[in-house]
Formats: C-alpha cells, sequence, structure tokens
C-alpha cells in the first residue's frame, strides 16, 4: 500500500474540538433537535452518535424520537413546533424516513435558519448562488478533509461519482466554489472508468458497494468514499481499499473517513446557526435584546 491514508477520525476530533471553544463564546448553549422517526438500526446509531457529540461539544439535546407509522401531517406538526421554539437552533430529520412520508415536503418545513443539515431549498439555492448559508454536512467534511491534508482543490479535476440531493449536487458547488473542474457523474455515464481515471480527486458517492476498482483510478489521485454499507464482511464503501490504495495517492478508509466529518460538520452548522441567531438578537431565552 502506498496511498496516505486519510484519518477523518483524527480531522474529525479537531473540527469538534474547535465547535466546542465556539460553543464557550456563545451567550446561550445551542440546542440541537435531532428527530428519529421508527427504528431503523442504521440511523439509530448515527442520531445516538449526533446526541453524543452535541452534549460533549456543550450543546443541548433536544432529541426526539418518534413512531414509524407517524403521520406526514403529524410530522410536519413536530417540525413547525421545533421551528417556534426558541431553544432550538438546529433541526436535523434524520433520512432515510418510512417510505409512506414525503421527505422532500417535510424538509420543507424547516426553517431555513435552524437548517443545520444544509437541505431544505434555500439552503440549496444559497449554495448553488454562493451566498452564505448552511451547508450539507457530509459535503463540507469532504472539503474538510482535503484541507487538513493540504490536497490541492484549485485547477484539480474533481470527479464526483452521485449526484443525489445530500451529497453529490452539493459537493459539486462546493467544489466549484475552490475552482476545481468538476465531472459529475452517474448511473447513466458511459464508460465511467474512462471519466473516473482522469480525476485528481475522486469522490465515490454513489451507493454501490465496491463500485471503484484499482482500474478506475489514476495514479497518485486523491480518493475520498463517501459510501456506507453493512455487509457480511463488516462495514464497506464505494470504493475497494485494498486495491485501490495501491493505486492512490491518499485515500478515506471506510470506516473511519467521511463518516465522522458528517457529525462533526454538523456540530459546526449547529453553531454557526446559533451565532447566527445571537447577531440577529434572537436568544433561547426567545427575548430579543
Ligand atoms: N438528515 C440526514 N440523514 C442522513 C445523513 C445526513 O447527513 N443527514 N447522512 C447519512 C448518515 N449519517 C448521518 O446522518 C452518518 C453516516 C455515517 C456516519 C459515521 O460516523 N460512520 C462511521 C461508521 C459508523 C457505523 O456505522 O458503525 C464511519 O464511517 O467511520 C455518521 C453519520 C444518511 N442519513
Amino acid at each position: 500500500m502506498t496511498a496516505t491514508i486519510i484519518d477523518g477520525k483524527a480531522v474529525a476530533r479537531l473540527v469538534r474540538e474547535r465547535t466546542a471553544r465556539e460553543v464557550t463564546e456563545l451567550p446561550d448553549a445551542p440546542g440541537l433537535a435531532t428527530v428519529l422517526v421508527g427504528d431503523d438500526p442504521a440511523s439509530a446509531v448515527y442520531v445516538s452518535s449526533k446526541r453524543k457529540h452535541c452534549v460533549q461539544a456543550g450543546m443541548r439535546d433536544l432529541h426526539q424520537h418518534l413512531p414509524g407509522d407517524i403521520s406526514q401531517r403529524a410530522l410536519a406538526t413536530t417540525l413547525e413546533e421545533l421551528n417556534a421554539d426558541p431553544r432550538v437552533t438546529g433541526i436535523l430529520l434524520q433520512l432515510p424516513l418510512p417510505e409512506h412520508l414525503d421527505a422532500p415536503s417535510l424538509i420543507a418545513r424547516i426553517d431555513p435558519d435552524k437548517d443545520v443539515d444544509g437541505l431544505t431549498t434555500l439552503s440549496a439555492g444559497r449554495l448553488a448562488q454562493g451566498a452564505p448559508g448552511l451547508r450539507p454536512c457530509t459535503p463540507s467534511g469532504v472539503i474538510e478533509l482535503l484541507d487538513a491534508y493540504q490536497i490541492p482543490i484549485e485547477g484539480a479535476h474533481a470527479v464526483v461519482v452521485g449526484r443525489s440531493e445530500l451529497v453529490g449536487k452539493p459537493l459539486t458547488h462546493l467544489l466549484l466554489r475552490r475552482n476545481a473542474t468538476v465531472t459529475v457523474c452517474h448511473s447513466r455515464t458511459r464508460d465511467l472508468a474512462s471519466v473516473t481515471r482522469q480525476a485528481d480527486i475522486l469522490i465515490a458517492a454513489a451507493g454501490v458497494p465496491g463500485l471503484v476498482g484499482p482500474d478506475a483510478v489514476k495514479p497518485g489521485a486523491t480518493v475520498i468514499d463517501v459510501g456506507i454499507h453493512r455487509t457480511d464482511d463488516g462495514l464497506r464503501g464505494d470504493v475497494d481499499f485494498a486495491t485501490v490504495a495501491d493505486v492512490a495517492g491518499a485515500i478515506t478508509p471506510v470506516p473511519g473517513g467521511v463518516g465522522p466529518m458528517t457529525i462533526a460538520m454538523l456540530l459546526q452548522n449547529t453553531v454557526t446557526a446559533a451565532a447566527a441567531r445571537c447577531a440577529a438578537g434572537r436568544f433561547a431565552s426567545g427575548v430579543a435584546s
């Protein structure tokens, strides 16, 4: 193996420490409302980790666990209540939702000023136009990792495999803002490997286990694996780590790569949202000063 292993756990720890320091500079502790619907085991793991780190960073844990058969209307009402609650600075609706619920229209209910997942239409529009706003956590975690390892983005050819609202599309905008040349690939891309082989920075976010093998990677490229799949052999990503690590210059592992950054950037977004509320004179007490 020749590649540098990008240690997402270590970078995430630094981001969390920075966030905890920023919390102490605020007049009021930020409050993060995680909303978990149903009992999906993976979602339960992620939400419990978000809550643990939220408390460790000195924030209020304002969790809501709702039944899996909750109606669209009742969930929308819960989100409206969280919008109105002055203790809540950030709202996170854990995805995926049970099939009977319409996620986009529920996300649309979240106050964009509390949208610490960066998933509302307004947050997406702000990102696309380069306006200040809250950015989706996994894509901003990828940028943070590249910066932490001083991997140049400006002028690099970045190839993003996957066009989801959660990762592929927002990451494309973040990379463009940093002056990368960006190519987006998806399930209809012809001869995927011929495109990914051109990448200086290759980001695999397709949701297909082991999709990226050594023949799809330019020697020395940076490979960021956003995929996470639970298999009989444990967790694995969209990249075949063992073989690609012999070709890449730097690579994220799964676990221990991008995943921990998702949670760290959520905490960072919650502090950013809280600071913006303070600047606007709206405090947890609900009283404008
Ligand atoms: N509302 C959202 N839902 C989902 C998001 C999101 O950003 N917002 N992302 C993913 C899941 N996710 C966070 O919610 C997430 C995924 C993975 C990890 C992580 O730390 N993974 C560890 C392994 C942990 C394990 O599974 O045992 C790692 O990769 O090292 C954190 C958060 C979908 N839903």
